[in-house]
């Protein structure tokens, strides 16, 4: 009903900042936009489920994430798939690696200073009721 409305508006609002905060910072350049496939032909034969922070975006604009918890296993998505995608002592996968890391924890940081536990609980009950 309309408070439910309300709640899933409230959450869209709020991962939609934090995804619009990580977006702008620059550390997370390369996790903005889709791998390029043409430039990267490889990429899809190693990750099987690729993801960016403007398709989170995509995602959040098309009511997918009813939770905080299912947008953090696609948000956990683009850092797990560059660990995996750079293993090496390469200096470029070393790079890519560091930044993997730092996204891992901005994203928990802001959850765990951002996130009201109650909010999340509401979130959850909305949806075992669909
Ligand atoms: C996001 C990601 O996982 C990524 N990994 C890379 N690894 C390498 O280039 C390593 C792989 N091992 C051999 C030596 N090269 S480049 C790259 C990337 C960077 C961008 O600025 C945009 C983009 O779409 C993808």
């Amino acid at each position: 009903e309309q408070q439910e409305e309300d709640v899933l508006r409230e959450l869209r609002l709020f991962l939609r900042n934090i995804t619009e905060r990580l977006s702008l910072d620059r550390r997370f350049k390369a996790f903005t936009k889709p791998v390029d496939i043409e430039e990267v032909p490889d990429y899809i034969l190693v990750i099987k489920k690729p993801m960016d922070l403007s398709t989170l975006l995509t995602n959040i604009d098309e009511s997918k994430y009813v939770t905080v918890g299912k947008f953090m296993s696609d948000a956990d998505l683009i850092w797990r798939n560059a660990l995996e995608y750079n293993p090496d002592s390469d200096p470029m996968d070393r790079h890519i690696r560091h930044r993997a890391y730092a996204l891992k924890d901005t994203i928990r940081a802001i959850i765990r200073d951002e996130l009201d536990e109650e909010f999340e609980r509401v979130c959850e009950e909305i949806r075992e009721s669909r």
